[in-house]
């Protein structure tokens, strides 16, 4: 079942929401016959991939959103073997190179490289160029950006490239500048509701004026934040109001989970349970350090006053060992024995 966030995502220029002028600046480029390098820059969130996906369709026209995904094996001058993704249709490619860390540079010269000097398979596409569009451009090593600067002097007719990130600010300026900068700012909450209320209509939700009003100032106008919150309060109640609770972003529900385990029961079983769990957020990407910090304070209203000083004595202790040590998910997994044993002994003196 898709989600809403991709179900209801804009899929042209025409049907894009908020920031009319941008839309209308974008198709005026894309029909000018002279298309630029674009930077697109903006907090996560805001549209920026879907704008782009929309203007390569006015480029284009509907092929482009017919994308596959190539698994490529590139190599190292050390003869290592890199695998890398590639999303792309037969006029554009997607890529990521921070994907394959300090190696974004052999990504970025061959890959460019081939695809600059590669006609288009399409004889009756609209455009002689093929677009490049690069995610995470500003996190691009120095070595990376170089090289990226090399191919845009050096292949201009085949290729345009359009780059990809938070802000301009960890980007070369010799690469900026042969760039069109692209802004795409946070719609704001009337514009976030906006398209809430519409993706409500479309599901049959009927609008809750006060829900969405929520959803948006809980989501800090990241519009994907602000749909899957959304779809979770549709998912998890079967009669939703204007007043119907939000439920947390997935990883702290998760961990008031964790929380509510290691008050119920004190087992080495139980710690198992926990530390599978822990491990499920490691490999979110949660960073350890707020695994713990979130633990420790979703701890804090379970406990007696009493115990609080000494629980977070320990967590400051094992956040410590996380930040010098290496395997992280056994500090976690330390603090919650530690913690076990610290309400045991509590309990058993009230006992006495
Ligand atoms: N103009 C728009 N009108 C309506 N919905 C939109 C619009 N732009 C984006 N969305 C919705 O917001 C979601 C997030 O947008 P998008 O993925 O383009 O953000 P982004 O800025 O590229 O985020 P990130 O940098 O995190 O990848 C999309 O899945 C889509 O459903």
């Amino acid at each position: 079942m898709a989600l809403i966030v991709d179900k209801h995502r804009p899929r042209s220029l025409d049907a894009l929401t908020y920031h009319d002028e941008l839309s209308e600046r974008l198709r005026s480029l894309a029909q000018s016959g002279d298309f630029p390098h674009l930077l697109f820059y903006g907090p996560s969130g805001a549209g920026k991939k879907t704008r782009i996906v929309a203007t390569l369709k006015e480029l284009y026209g509907p092929g482009v959103e017919k994308i596959k995904i190539d698994a490529r094996v590139f190599q190292t001058s050390s003869n290592r073997k890199l695998e890398f993704n590639i999303v792309a249709s037969v006029y554009h490619l997607e890529i990521t190179p921070s994907d394959v860390g300090n190696y974004d540079r052999v990504v970025i010269q061959d890959l460019l490289k081939e695809v600059a000097q590669t006609q288009q398979v399409d004889q009756q596409a609209r455009q002689k160029f093929k677009v490049v569009v690069i995610n995470e451009a500003d996190h691009l090593t120095r070595d990376a950006q170089a090289a990226l600067r090399r191919t845009m002097e050096k292949y201009s007719p085949n290729l345009r490239l359009i780059l990809v990130g938070e802000s301009t600010a960890g980007i070369i300026a010799p690469i900026r500048s042969r760039c069109l900068l692209v802004r795409v700012a946070r719609p704001t909450i009337e514009e976030v509701k906006g398209v809430l209320g519409e993706s409500c209509k479309k599901e049959g939700w009927g609008v809750q004026e006060g829900l969405l009003e929520r959803v948006a100032r809980e989501s800090g106008r990241n519009l994907r934040k602000a749909l899957l919150i959304l779809e979770a309060v549709y998912a998890q109640n079967e009669k939703v109001t204007d007043n119907t609770p939000i439920p947390p972003p997935d990883w702290e529900g998760l961990i008031e989970q964790i929380a509510q385990e290691i008050m119920a029961e004190h087992t080495p079983a139980r710690i198992l349970q926990v530390r599978s769990k822990l491990y499920d957020l490691l490999t979110h990407c949660i960073p350890p350090t707020t695994i713990l910090k979130t633990l420790t304070f979703k701890l804090m209203p379970l406990i007696d006053d009493a115990l609080k000083p000494e629980v977070i004595k320990w967590s400051a202790f094992y956040e410590h060992r996380i930040k010098t040590g290496t395997k992280v998910i056994f500090h976690l997994e330390a603090f919650v024995a530690k913690f076990m044993r610290i309400l045991e002994m509590y309990l058993m003196s009230m006992d006495m």
